[in-house]
């Protein structure tokens, strides 16, 4: 499901999980397996995350949702991609996304939990989660503010609807916005210009610019886990959810 390879100081990361690269629990912790084994491989200066097939990730895997029961079931899958979020992001080793295709829901909060993020123009990034009737679980709620203000993130997760690569760099989501068919190479470029720096400085810069993080964003992403769980017992999520699996468009009531 996550596809590892290593060159020249390099860790590439390639979420295959075909058809939407969705975020299962299984990958979920792979992806922490592979964390926990590039942390203790001293050689690794810089991680590059891209997604195999159509899109970078299309999100939590909606049809891993109907398995689940209770809202303590859903907090608990909230607080799994949370802890891996927060772990991307207080990493030692620098990661890059290279986004090309959709990075939605889960796939954007991962997006946004890597350092830096490079994205094809015509690249769908968006938090669609009110489309299903529910809300975003792996912290997006509290990210997507930070990166491109209040106003940009209620018209995002309000409407659910995407951004372009190219506004995402004009809102500061994204670094770059690319030609997908350029899209790798150049975030190949990027991780070999990190790559040839002096580990302990990367170090050191990946322990300093976390500084600028508040407590706040803690108590913020408690609450989102627990409101995650709380909004899966609402008739409008399970309507939301079916909706999709059935490919039809959700009749929601409100309830
Ligand atoms: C805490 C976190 C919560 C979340 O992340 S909730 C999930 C948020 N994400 C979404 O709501 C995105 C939902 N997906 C889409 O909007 C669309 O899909 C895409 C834009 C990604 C692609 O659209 P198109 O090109 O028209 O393809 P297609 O026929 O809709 O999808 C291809 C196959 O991919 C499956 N799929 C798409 N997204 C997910 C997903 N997030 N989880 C599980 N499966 C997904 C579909 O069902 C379908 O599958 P089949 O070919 O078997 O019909």
């Amino acid at each position: 499901m996550l596809s590892y390879e290593k060159t020249d100081h390099i860790a590439r990361l390639t979420l295959n999980n075909p058809p939407a690269n969705a975020l299962s629990s299984t990958m979920l912790n792979e992806l922490a397996d592979r964390l926990d084994k590039i942390e203790k491989d001293q050689t690794i200066k810089v991680v590059l995350i891209k997604g195999e097939g159509r899109f970078f990730c299309a999100g939590a895997d909606i049809k891993e949702f109907t398995a689940l029961q209770q809202a303590s079931d859903f907090e608990e899958l909230s607080k799994q991609g949370q802890r891996l979020f927060d772990r991307m992001e207080n990493f030692s080793v620098p990661i890059i996304a290279a986004i090309h295709g959709a990075a939605l829901g889960g796939g954007l909060e991962m997006a946004m939990a890597c350092h830096i993020r490079y994205a094809s123009e015509n690249a769908k990034l968006g938090l669609p989660e009110m489309n299903l009737g529910i809300i975003p679980g792996f912290a997006g709620s509290q990210r997507l503010p930070r990166y491109v203000g209040n106003a940009k993130a209620y018209e995002m997760i309000l409407s659910g609807a995407p951004i372009s690569g190219k506004e995402a760099v004009a809102f500061g989501l994204v670094n770059k916005a690319l030609t997908e068919d350029v899209l790798f190479s150049e975030a190949e470029k990027l991780a070999s210009m990190i790559a040839e720096k002096s580990k302990p400085a990367i170090q050191r810069i990946m322990q300093l610019i976390p500084y600028a993080n508040t407590t706040a964003f803690a108590d913020g992403s408690n609450a989102e886990a627990k409101a995650f769980g709380e909004i899966f017992g609402s008739d409008d999520a399970t309507e939301g959810i079916q909706a999709f699996l059935e490919k039809r468009k959700p009749i929601f009531t409100d309830k």
